[in-house]
């Protein structure tokens, strides 16, 4: 061909390009086949469905767009793309979803959970990691030791009830790290409340009430038109929230004033030398979010189990359970299944500490390569995901984040180009990190081993399971310290065993599925828990809790 044909063939296809362009609009990533008017609404999942995101995966490639009603969500499915997206482009890609119910009306805008990448979250992010980063939540270890301890006196006289225990376990740590309030009151006074304002909240709900997501301008009607019972359920929840957030917070300043604030979020953050010489004293608002952030690790917590109870109650799938929390239900489920594995840890536990009295501390981990194999096994085995807000009724937010096991949705904030797609600004951004967990030598096998040797190929599950980029999950740490601490505190004085017999109402744990929910949990199991001998359970009636 000559020169001449091949420049005319190239500007032939330039041409062409660009009336396919101007014809078709800009070019998404790859869909799913749209319908007329309503777009990929009904390809959205309404549960955790992990064989359709597989699907997806081997027809897409590393991304799926979805399109309905003009909203556009965005799943991510390899590592990296969520790398080039979701740290690299942080800028753009770290807001939040909006929604007007559990947002605006119910006031959880105002958790750091629910805040746009902007100063003011950067102000507040800063502080929070000040005192959550590695070195700082090393010194909850003592509050941390202390709620496990406890639990396990608990499992002594009932061990059946190891489920509800281990809830106790989780809310008492949260609320004693982040208020410094003593486990007594964290029982008798928080932790009742958060039960009593989630109780009352599920049942003060009407079906339908949350249309007002799906049609936001409905928000601005006046109170006295038919079926806007939003506003008053809004306004009620907002109150249960907002007393729940400010009494323990107010407990801290109390105790501060008088000089007895034991060391928590609140009070390092209140006292922290560096930020107090930069600001002199914090601003009104500065306190407000400080507040607020505090709320985002408890209440946060229970805010989400709230709402995803609302959504139950609606007829949207899922039930709700805290991610650390979920952890250990699978840590029990695992060990009944697997006593070969647990018989090793509890090996590796007595060499450590000599198959005597003292407890499994932090500085033993560096020592213990086994315990760190298994659990990033049990994290990569069954990924869970945290305290993240599904918002509500039949919402595009709503069906993205009935994605959550594949990660907490991102909105972005400007429109972006990537490999010559477009993703629209405001598209919803949902990393699958499910998918992620699944890029291992026969994923469905719990296999400690392959972690064993830590230089090898195989990604840490901690590279995932707690997000991404400047939105990760801040309190890592203290969930990665907390299970290590209480799983070998549990394997160094129980066995965890298959129950004898089948118990009316559980599954055996070889039966066990997990709920198909925002948070995926094991669906209630029977497990046998008998002290290790004698001397274990002498041991561990004689723990002294402060
Ligand atoms: C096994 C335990 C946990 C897992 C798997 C987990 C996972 C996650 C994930 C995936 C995110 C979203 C990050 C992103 O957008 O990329 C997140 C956010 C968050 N997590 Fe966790 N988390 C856990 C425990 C905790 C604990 C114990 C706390 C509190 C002490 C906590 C507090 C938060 C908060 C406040 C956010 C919102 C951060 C933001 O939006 O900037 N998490 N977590």
């Amino acid at each position: 061909m000559s020169s001449l044909s091949t420049y005319l063939a190239v500007i032939a296809v330039i041409v062409a390009t660009l009336l396919w362009r101007v014809r078709n609009g800009p070019l998404h990533p790859p869909s799913p086949p749209r319908r007329w008017l309503i777009g990929n609404l009904l390809e959205m999942p309404r549960t955790t469905d992990t064989k359709k995101l597989a699907f997806w995966k081997e027809q897409h490639g590393a991304l799926t767009y979805l399109t309905a009603f003009g909203r556009s969500v965005l799943v991510l499915h390899t590592a990296e793309v969520i790398k080039e997206l979701l740290d690299k482009r942080a800028k753009t890609y770290s807001h939040r979803p909006h929604t007007v119910m559990a947002g605006e009306l119910y006031g959880l805008d105002k958790t750091i959970v629910f805040f746009d990448y902007n100063d003011r979250y950067r102000a507040i992010r800063r502080l929070t990691q000040q005192v959550l980063n590695p070195e700082a939540s090393k010194k909850y270890q003592a509050l941390q030791l202390d709620c496990i301890k406890l639990m396990l006196q608990r499992m002594l006289e009932d061990p059946d009830d190891f489920k509800e225990q281990s809830r106790l376990a989780v809310s008492r740590m949260i609320l004693t790290i982040t208020y410094g309030v003593d486990i007594k009151t964290a029982d008798s006074e928080y932790i009742a409340e958060a039960q009593l304002t989630m109780d009352t909240m599920t049942s003060a709900a009407m079906p339908g009430a949350f249309v007002v997501d799906l049609i936001p301008i409905l928000k601005h009607l006046p109170r006295w038109v038919p079926f806007t019972t939003f506003h008053q359920i809004g306004d009620f929840g907002r109150d249960l929230i907002n007393r729940f957030v400010t009494r323990p917070f107010d407990h801290v300043e109390r105790t501060l004033a008088n000089g007895q604030a034991p060391p928590s979020f609140v009070a390092d953050i209140l006292t922290d030398e560096e930020a107090l010489a930069k600001n002199g004293r914090y601003s009104e608002n500065m306190m407000q979010d400080i507040k607020w952030a505090a709320g985002s690790l408890f209440a946060g917590a229970i805010c989400f189990a709230f709402v995803i109870e609302i959504t139950e109650f609606h007829g949207l799938q899922s039930a709700g359970v805290e991610t650390s929390f979920t952890t250990m239900l699978i840590i029990f489920l695992l060990m009944a299944l697997h006593p070969h594995e647990q018989k090793k840890a509890q090996q590796e536990i007595d060499s450590i500490t000599g198959g005597g009295q003292r407890t499994v501390s932090l500085e033993d981990r560096p020592n213990m390569p086994y315990m760190r194999a298994l659990l990033k096994e049990v994290a990569r085995w069954h990924v869970v995901v945290p305290m993240s807000m599904p918002p509500v009724f039949w919402s595009i937010e709503v069906l993205a984040y009935n994605l959550l096991l594949e990660g907490v949705p991102r909105r972005t904030a400007e429109t972006d180009i990537y490999n010559g797609y477009t993703i629209p600004a405001d598209t919803i951004v949902v990393p699958n990190i499910w998918a992620l967990s699944q890029t291992v030598d026969d994923p469905q096998k719990f296999d400690p081993e392959r972690f064993l040797d830590e230089d090898n190929a195989t990604q840490s599950p901690y590279e995932y399971i707690f997000g991404f980029g400047r939105r990760v999950c801040p309190g890592r740490y203290i969930a990665e310290n907390f299970l290590f601490l209480w799983t070998t505190n549990l394997l160094q004085f129980f066995n965890v065993q298959q129950p004898d017999r089948p118990v009316a109402g559980l599954k055996m744990p070889a039966e066990t599925t997990f709920t198909t929910a925002m948070v995926s949990a094991p669906e209630a199991f029977a497990c046998k828990i008998t002290p290790r001998s004698e001397v274990h359970r002498e041991t561990v009636s004689s723990f002294r809790v402060e």
